[in-house]
């Protein structure tokens, strides 16, 4: 049966759940098999970006299922253009290279992966010698512009944006020819984005949330105050009324707001755990419980030390 799904503005659908891959590369394959055990399970939708460096082993476990009969049509693929490829020149070959690697002629969804631009090159993260990410002086906008032209090519379905605060998001809606689908942002009961989703909400902008679980056991959350999400009492009771895991409820509260998740996971009982959200409803209490727990708690993105670059979008509130 197919996961539901939201409608983007181009008037696609968007699976709901789709599985996260960031940091899964190379090791004993193991995205390759995570993907194809996901397909198995039902999963149609895949987040990936030339960052994650994954986007071969992914491709290869599509075409073995569209060669065992699936149809392109029936999966959704996210990828990324990541941050040394914002100059104009440089849009539509990073998208070719994700498209070849990907083995696939078109993208569903290509979004920015930041606001910001970092030198060009195949080095992701340029850093000088003081530590610093080397950044350019290439403003999104300009970015946003040839993104809209792999549109008119054909070569994706759609474009968005990921980690865009409320004044960028502004600024591509007034200012651009093609609206954004998406906005793909970090969110987690610890990190609500209320004011965004409710902005994005009211301009027709799909929100996806990633990192939905507070990304469990890594050393970013312990450092910045998420390691304890799936612990939180609020979460734990919620669970054990509904029969249900505290990463299913954190997955639940996001699609009954209608945010799409993105849970990553390499583990086949997770990945089953994962997608088991759609045979139950979380109250309207537990609903405004979880809203609460929100306390502004980061993960992603506060190490790399360029929180003074005038387009940084963490110095505005989500
Ligand atoms: N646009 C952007 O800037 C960003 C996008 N992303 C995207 O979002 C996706 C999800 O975010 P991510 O940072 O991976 O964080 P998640 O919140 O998805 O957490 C992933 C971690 O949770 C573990 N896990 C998975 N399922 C469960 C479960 N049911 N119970 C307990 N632990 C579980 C996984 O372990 P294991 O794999 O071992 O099972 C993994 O270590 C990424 O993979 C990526 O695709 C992420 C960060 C930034
Ligand atoms: O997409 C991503 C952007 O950067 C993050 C911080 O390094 C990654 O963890 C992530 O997967």
């Amino acid at each position: 049966m197919a996961l539901p799904a939201v409608r983007l503005c181009t008037g696609a659908s968007m699976p709901l759940l789709g599985l996260g891959t960031s940091s899964v590369y190379g090791r004993q394959n193991d995205c390759y098999r995570a993907v194809k055990t996901a397909l198995q399970m039902g999963y149609r939708h895949f987040d990936t970006a030339e960052y994650y460096k994954n986007e071969k082993e992914i491709g290869q476990a599509l075409q073995e299922n569209f060669t065992a009969g699936l149809n392109r049509e029936e999966v959704f693929v996210t990828s990324k253009l990541w941050n040394t490829r914002h100059h104009p020149d440089d849009v539509l070959p990073a998208c070719q290279r994700s498209l070849t690697d990907l083995g696939l002629d078109y993208l569903d969804l290509y979004l920015m992966h930041f606001p910001v631009a970092f030198a060009r090159g195949d080095n992701l993260l340029p850093y000088d010698d003081k530590g610093q990410i080397i950044t350019l002086d290439i403003h999104f906008m300009e970015t946003w512009k040839a993104m809209e032209k792999l549109v008119d090519k054909g070569r994706v379905k759609a474009i968005g944006v990921s980690n865009f605060n409320i004044s960028q998001m502004e600024e591509v809606l007034t200012n651009g020819r093609i609206r954004p689908a998406v906005n793909q942002i970090e969110s987690h009961p610890y990190l609500g984005c209320h004011r965004l989703l409710e902005y994005c909400t009211a301009k027709g902008v799909v929100m996806t949330a990633y990192c939905p679980m507070g990304r469990p056991g890594s050393q970013e959350a312990k450092e910045y105050g998420v390691g304890s999400l799936l612990e939180d009492p609020v979460i734990i009771e919620i669970s054990k009324k509904h029969g249900k895991t505290p990463a299913q409820v954190c997955l639940k509260w996001q699609v009954q707001r209608n945010v799409v998740v993105i849970p990553k996971s390499v583990t086949p009982a997770r990945i089953q755990e994962n997608c088991q959200l759609f045979d139950f409803e979380l109250s309207e209490d537990d609903m405004s419980a979880i809203n609460k727990l929100d306390k502004n708690a980061r993960i992603v993105g506060l190490n790399w030390e360029c929180k003074t670059h005038p387009l940084w979008p963490f110095n505005e509130d989500f």
